[in-house]
């Protein structure tokens, strides 16, 4: 069946790793797709998957998946080194993509996806689930409706626990490890959402395990005297919060990135009188999200978002390199 002939859209799997395994369920329950294909680097890998899923293609190779007639989108889990290269490729098949984040290595990696997915007229985004959540846009109204004044610092954590195995690409720099890449894709992204623009400047420190950076702080500033505080790392607990603190109020959410399944709602508005507004939202951002890719809405500021968030992070990490050449101010 032609996708001309067909109202569903048909995702290819790239990658078999533990978020594809979430994904799936949510491409699956999503109206209008279906997944029909699995590609690994091994077929015992992809049968694995296809059997575990319901997916009634197992396929070696993800070149394979890509010659496929029966994809017409791509689901894209691998680590962050491989991105570019499997995205340009699903360009050049004519698939659309979502990609997981961060969306590459650089900027000049995310250039060359876009560049390549306008070349063949293919729909992309960066599977940055909280942008798509109901209550990010509720956020967006908060912010520019003026319901805590004048917006002018933001700060965001996010950070987990390592429970790092043997070959994790996390801690492999090659593969694009590291928590700058990794979660200060999503701290980055908080600020720019929240600003609307792109960051001016950033200086940044991290802790190093090996040659990745494994918690790392940064300031961010943006124009109009617009400043940010990102903290990310593999080395406390689980934190996934955001304050976008301004002149009247502050918003505050402790689960922005994800929404926490089977709690009660975590987002508040503080006033300067110390009064506090619980605010509730529902809906589920992933389903949203692949809603969104294969509708028919312009991505334009979906991408915009992502073009500035890849900026920062590479702003981040040639402040990490450059950083030891400077000396700090010493407090004694
Ligand atoms: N949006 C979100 O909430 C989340 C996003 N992510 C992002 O998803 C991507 C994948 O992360 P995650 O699922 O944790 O990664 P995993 O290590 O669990 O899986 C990565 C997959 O990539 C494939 N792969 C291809 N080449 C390599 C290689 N050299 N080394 C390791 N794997 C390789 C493998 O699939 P195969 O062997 O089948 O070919 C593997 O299963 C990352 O970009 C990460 O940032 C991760 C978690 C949550
Ligand atoms: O994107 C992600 C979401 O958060 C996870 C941790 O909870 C990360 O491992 C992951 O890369």
């Amino acid at each position: 069946m032609t996708k001309e002939s067909a109202s569903t859209t048909r995702f290819g799997l790239i990658g078999t790793g533990r978020i594809t395994r979430r994904l799936v369920a949510d491409i699956q329950s999503t109206s209008g797709c279906e997944v029909t294909a699995v590609a690994s680097r091994t077929m015992e890998r992809a049968q694995w998957c296809a059997s575990q899923y319901a997916i009634a293609e197992a396929v070696q190779g993800y070149e394979n998946l890509l010659s496929r007639d029966d994809v017409d989108a791509v689901y894209l889990s691998l680590p962050p080194s491989l991105h570019r290269q499997w995205c340009v490729a699903a360009a050049e098949a004519g698939k659309s993509i979502l990609c997981e984040k961060p969306l590459a290595m650089n900027s000049a990696e995310v250039a060359q996806i876009n560049d390549a997915c306008r070349q063949h007229g293919v729909r992309w985004l960066d599977a940055t689930g909280w942008l798509h959540h109901p209550r990010t846009a509720a956020f967006a109204d908060l912010i520019r409706g003026g319901r805590l004044g004048t917006v002018r610092h933001i700060s965001v954590a996010i950070s987990f626990f390592e429970p790092f195995q043997s070959g994790e690409h996390r801690l492999q720099r090659e593969l694009g490890g590291g928590c700058v890449l990794d979660l200060g894709w999503y701290a980055c992204g908080v600020a720019r959402f929240a600003f609307g623009k792109p960051c001016r400047d950033v200086m940044a420190t991290a802790v190093y395990r090996g040659d990745v950076p494994i918690r790392c702080t940064a300031v961010l500033r943006f124009d109009d005297d617009l400043s940010a505080t990102i903290s990310c790392g593999y080395d406390t607990a689980t934190r996934k919060w955001f304050e976008i603190a301004g002149s009247d109020a502050s918003l505050i959410c402790d689960d922005f990135s994800r929404p926490w399944p089977d709690k009660p709602a975590r987002c508040w508005i503080h006033d300067a009188s110390g009064k506090v507004d619980q605010l509730d939202f529902e809906g589920h951002q992933e389903i949203r999200m692949i809603e969104t890719l294969i509708g028919e809405d312009d991505l334009a500021s979906l991408h915009a978002q992502a073009i500035d968030t890849q900026a920062m992070v590479d702003a981040i990490n040639r402040s990490l390199e450059t950083s030891s050449a400077q000396e700090p101010t010493s407090c004694i």
